[in-house]
């Protein structure tokens, strides 16, 4: 059954993104490696997964992490339409998260029961998201959009909003985001080098993962 109301909604979304101050950004490109992936992750400190439906292993891999690793939150990412969404919905991944919204999303969402994320850039595109009913964002793409300023300015307006800002993040600049009345968590992919990724260096990842999970605003 959908949500039945704005509040209820918002708890959902909260009850996931809270549990983590980041949440990393994963594109699987091999499904061997999506079970030893998430539990570095989770060992590390990093539940809240958001694996990018940017990869044809991305719906066998949230499957799998799903089965094979306790206490991974299993998301999908880069959700662009409703066929994405209702793909996700039927492999049982806990959320879903968009790098922007359209309408059509926002009608398919109002169908689910699922948190969906869409992301917005803009005031305009916030206010579209608020009339739907929506007070959970992600704010991409979080550098070039204008950052913790722009954050700042858009909580006066808007104090019922809340964000996951992705984007161009890394280490340096977390804290500053998570220091934000109106940010829950931040994504990002730092902690997943491409280097590290290539040659199954798992337990780097989970030294990251851990170095990521104790960053505080
Ligand atoms: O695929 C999506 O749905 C996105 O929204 C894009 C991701 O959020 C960024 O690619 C992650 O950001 P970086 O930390 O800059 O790598």
């Amino acid at each position: 059954m959908p949500f039945t109301s704005i509040q209820a909604r918002t708890d959902a979304v909260d009850a996931i993104l809270t549990k983590a101050p980041v949440v990393p950004v994963i594109a699987i490109q091999h499904l061997d490696d999506a079970i030893p992936l998430a539990r570095a992750l989770v060992q590390g400190g990093l539940p809240v997964l958001e694996i990018t439906l940017r990869t044809e292993a991305a719906l066998p891999a949230m499957r799998a992490i799903a089965e094979a690793v306790p206490g991974a939150i299993v998301g999908a990412g880069t959700v662009l339409n409703p066929d994405d969404l209702h793909n996700v919905v039927a492999t049982g991944a806990q959320f879903a998260i968009s790098p922007g919204a359209t309408e059509a999303l926002y009608q398919a969402a109002a169908g689910i029961d699922m948190p969906w994320i869409p992301a917005i850039a803009t005031a305009s595109e916030l206010m579209q998201g608020l009339t739907h009913g929506h007070r959970r964002f992600k704010f991409f793409p979080a550098e070039s959009a204008g950052g913790v300023a722009a954050l700042k300015s858009l909580h006066g307006p808007f104090p019922q909003a809340k964000f996951c800002p992705t984007g161009g993040i890394d280490p340096a600049k977390a804290p500053a985001y998570l220091a934000l009345p109106n940010v829950i968590t931040i994504g990002g992919s730092w902690m997943l080098p491409a280097d590290a990724l290539a040659s199954r260096d798992f337990a780097r990842i989970e030294a990251l993962a851990r170095a990521t999970a104790a960053i505080r605003g």
